[in-house]
């Protein structure tokens, strides 16, 4: 007889400002279809992490499914670090980065085929000045765009169109950058340096067409300049991305020294000015199902 499992969906009732009753019955019909036991956890923006490990301690899930942005996915990837349970995505944050690396599909019933699925990626987690990091944070013009976007009542893609004007006119760029990675010290001038264990940001710019999420590596990327041909160049699967423009240092262990404080973001959130970045790939790794045709 097939044993019963247990399923906890996380869901985070303010993540992108929409209704999630229907995601709640879609999930608690296909999970008693499989045959298995949901229960429940909503957020609250308050001690979630530790309301989560109470959870898996009581109920010891076989596999946890979040619905949320990249911040929700964090809390639980920060909840379960070092436990073998499996975690699936529905995706109904702002922006869900993460979700977009992998391709998830926008349908609530894919989605869930893929998140209840049996196919997975053991996914490489980055600590990133205390933080946990999921796919990419970097210092420079993309965090001073969420910066401003943050601060801005304009929301959507136009609001993070008027803000870049402001900020690619801004004097802190380029700045200059010490990057002591692994055992080689190297300085650099850039306008964006990237530590990514992802592809792409959250908009579905290609940054790092060569990084794999699953490696035990991440890169650094340091863009070196405004080019408009090495920007558009990310937006496609296949770049290779030219060195004039980005030097890519991969690597296990990173320091990075900027002369100036810089802006600084992980994941889609905005940290703070920064001059120190301390980043290190931890020896734990989320158990994340994907969908099949994801390439790696
Ligand atoms: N019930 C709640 N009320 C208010 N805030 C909450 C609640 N539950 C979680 N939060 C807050 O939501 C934030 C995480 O949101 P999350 O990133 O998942 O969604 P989002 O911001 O809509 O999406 P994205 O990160 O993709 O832009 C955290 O700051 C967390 O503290």
């Amino acid at each position: 007889m097939k044993t019963q499992n247990t399923i906890l969906l996380v869901i985070n009732p303010i993540a992108g400002g929409t209704d999630k009753q229907p995601i709640i019955n879609a999930f608690e019909k296909h999970v008693s279809q499989d045959g298995n036991q949901s229960f429940i956890y909503e957020t609250t923006g308050d001690r979630d992490k530790e309301a989560i490990q109470e959870l898996i301690k009581e109920q010891n899930p076989d596999r946890i499914v979040v619905s949320g942005g990249d911040g929700t996915i964090r809390e639980v990837a920060d909840a379960i670090k070092g436990a073998s349970v499996k975690v699936g995505l529905l995706p109904s944050g702002s922006a869900n980065g993460l979700a977009t690396n992998f391709d998830i599909p926008d349908s609530l019933e894919e989605q869930l085929d893929i998140a209840l699925g049996n196919h997975f990626i053991a996914m490489d987690l980055i600590e990133i000045n205390g933080y946990t990091c999921l796919h990419i944070a970097d210092l420079g013009i993309n965090a001073q765009l969420i910066k401003n976007y943050e601060k801005s009542e304009i929301r959507g893609k136009l609001g993070y169109l008027i803000q870049s004007f402001p900020t690619l006119l801004s004097s802190d760029f380029p700045f200059e950058v010490e990057i002591q990675c692994d055992d080689q010290t190297i300085s650099e001038e850039g306008i964006l340096v990237a530590i990514a264990n992802a592809n792409k940001f959250g908009t579905g710019a290609q940054i790092n067409p060569t990084g794999k999420m699953d490696d035990g590596i991440f890169e650094v990327l340091v863009f070196k300049n405004f080019s408009i041909k090495g920007i558009l160049e990310t937006f496609y699967d296949d770049a290779e991305l030219d060195p004039d423009f980005v030097k890519v240092i991969p690597c296990k262990d990173v320091n990075i020294v900027s002369k100036k404080s810089i802006a600084f973001q992980i994941d889609g959130e905005f940290i703070g000015d920064e001059q120190r970045i301390e980043a290190k790939m931890t020896p734990h790794k989320l158990n994340l199902a994907i969908p099949k045709s994801f390439r790696r």
